[in-house]
């Protein structure tokens, strides 16, 4: 089986945030990912990661979140200078929570420019920061309209001319399936690239095991490929305690 890590915004939000650290290590996690921890000091949540003996998988760029706001500017052309600090920003946090990967989200952008402008500044952050491991993820257009990176073919241009071994790939089930009708496929053909993954149902982004898709031939393809990484469930709980959804985990 894959190692199994818990999405702190998605699961366990029944529960105040610092609570969700010993929930999810209660329920068997070692391992989970924030996608915005900017709401609170880095100290108190590296302090809850502490006191559960959990790894922090990945957290977001940009902060401090996208309430109301862009999902970044990585893609968005006259957007760089915001790009570069937001980065900055999100580094500071990283040096106290040390997340294995920062996902650089794209914003709202379309274009062979706005592809141009990806590249120039994953390359620059790459840099930037070279030891730590940055990822780009594909979000399918229902949930996400007019979001630049909106498939994997994309997804494995942008990393074949960004060219940097600190950049890599984010899969994710319930995107995939949206995208292009068949996550299962798309795991087998992007694979290579493919440094950290999510799962969630689809098409309602629930736990495993609902909708349209075969999770027992998912982790087994992902069993008998060389991935090594985390596996992390990003769903909306359909029953109030996320511990009740995690039928699929205890399988
Ligand atoms: O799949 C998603 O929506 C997330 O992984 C994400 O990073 C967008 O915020
Ligand atoms: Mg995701």
């Amino acid at each position: 089986m894959p190692k199994f890590a818990a999405n702190l915004s998605l699961l366990f939000t029944e529960l105040p945030y610092l609570d969700r650290f010993s929930a999810a290590a209660q329920s068997g996690f070692t391992a989970v990912e924030i996608l915005f921890p900017y709401d609170l000091a880095a100290k108190e949540t590296r302090r809850a990661l502490l006191a559960n003996g959990l790894d922090l998988v990945l957290i977001n760029a940009p902060p401090p979140n996208y309430t109301g706001g862009e999902p970044g500017y990585a893609a968005v052309p006259g957007g760089t200078a915001r790009f570069q600090s937001d980065i900055r920003r999100v580094l500071r946090y990283a040096k106290v929570l040390m997340p294995q990967y920062i996902h650089v989200m794209a914003g709202y952008a379309s274009g062979e420019e706005a592809l141009a402008c990806f590249v120039e500044n994953l390359r620059w952050a790459a840099d930037f920061a070279p030891d730590q491991m940055f990822t780009i993820e594909p979000l399918n257009p229902v949930s996400q309209p007019h979001y630049f990176l909106n498939d994997y073919e994309l997804a494995a241009e942008v990393l074949d001319h960004v060219e940097r071994p600190n950049v890599g790939l984010q899969y994710d089930s319930f995107h995939a399936q949206m995208i292009h009708g068949d996550a299962l496929t798309i795991w087998d053909r992007f694979k290579a690239q493919i440094v950290h993954a999510q799962i969630g149902a689809a098409p309602d982004r629930s736990e495993p095991g609902r909708g349209e898709m075969d999770f027992a031939a998912l982790f087994k393809a992902m069993d008998q490929s060389d991935y090594q990484g985390w596996v992390s469930a990003e769903y909306t709980p359909t029953t109030r305690r996320t511990q009740d959804t995690l039928i699929w985990l205890r399988q």
